[in-house]
Order: C-alpha cells, then sequence, then structure tokens
C-alpha cells in the first residue's frame, strides 16, 4: 500500500510593489510594501523506505534562490513582474519551480494575513 500525500514548505520575502493597471485612483497604484509569504507544496506517494515524499531540505534548496531573487527588491524592476498582483508572482514561482521541482501542486501567494492566491498550475 502506498500513502498518498501533500508536504508544504512556507518561505517569507519583504519587498515593495506597485500595481500599473489598476483605475486611477487605487491605493495600490502607490509604491507600498508586503511581507510575502509563499507556501510550495508537492504531492506524491510517501517513500517507504526515508518515509517522506520528498526531502524538505530539497524543497528549500530549489525555492530559496528564487525567494532571495525577489527580497527587499522592488517586484516591478524583476523580470517576469511588471504588473506584481499574487495571482502574477504565483505563477513567476510556477514556472520556474515545475521543472525541477517533481509533482508540484500549488503555489500559493499571501500578500498580506487575510488575502492571497493558490494556483495550481496551466490546465
Ligand atoms: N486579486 C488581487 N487583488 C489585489 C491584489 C492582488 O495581488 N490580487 N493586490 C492588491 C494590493 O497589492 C494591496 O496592497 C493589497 O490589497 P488589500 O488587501 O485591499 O489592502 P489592505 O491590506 O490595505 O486591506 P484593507 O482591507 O484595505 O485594509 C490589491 N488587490
Ligand atoms: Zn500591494
Amino acid at each position: 500500500m502506498t500513502h498518498q500525500m501533500e508536504i508544504f514548505r512556507d518561505f517569507t520575502f519583504e519587498s515593495a510593489h506597485r500595481l500599473p493597471n489598476v483605475p486611477e485612483g487605487h491605493k495600490c497604484a502607490r509604491l507600498h510594501g508586503h511581507s510575502y509569504r509563499v507556501t510550495v507544496t508537492v504531492g506524491g506517494p510517501v517513500d517507504p523506505h526515508h518515509g517522506w515524499v520528498m526531502d524538505f531540505g530539497d524543497l528549500k534548496k530549489a525555492v530559496q534562490p528564487l525567494v532571495e531573487t525577489l527580497d527587499h527588491r522592488v517586484l516591478n524592476e524583476i523580470e517576469g513582474l511588471t504588473n506584481p498582483t499574487s495571482e502574477n508572482l504565483a505563477v513567476w514561482f510556477w514556472d520556474r519551480l515545475s521543472d525541477v521541482v517533481e509533482n508540484l501542486k500549488c503555489i500559493q501567494i499571501q500578500e498580506t494575513a487575510t488575502s492571497g492566491c493558490r494556483y495550481f498550475g496551466p490546465n
């Protein structure tokens, strides 16, 4: 019997952004910052010998360089993030991780304690 599971790891970074395509007068057109949290979820069977889906450490090795690319930056200046909404940030992470992290299931971005998005990949 195999046990199907999802594992996840949280990463945080502090970045500034502005949203260029919001309606006139929208507060998010102004430069402002967030303490972002990205949660990366991977699915698969629990390997019976190791007792894990994958090593959390290997997941960190894949994601941390991307987080460092964004930390203490203005997101609009990062390639591929000219309109850095949570949704576009989730796609940005997915596009850079899906080839290196097997069975990537979800990228969750939290901009604030109460707002965020979950991306399950292209269809
Ligand atoms: N679907 C999305 N909507 C909004 C995004 C987004 O990425 N996707 N982003 C923003 C802004 O970045 C804004 O900084 C966050 O918006 P909001 O949660 O409305 O702001 P507050 O935390 O200040 O919430 P209040 O309830 O107004 O205090 C906007 N929308
Ligand atoms: Zn914002």
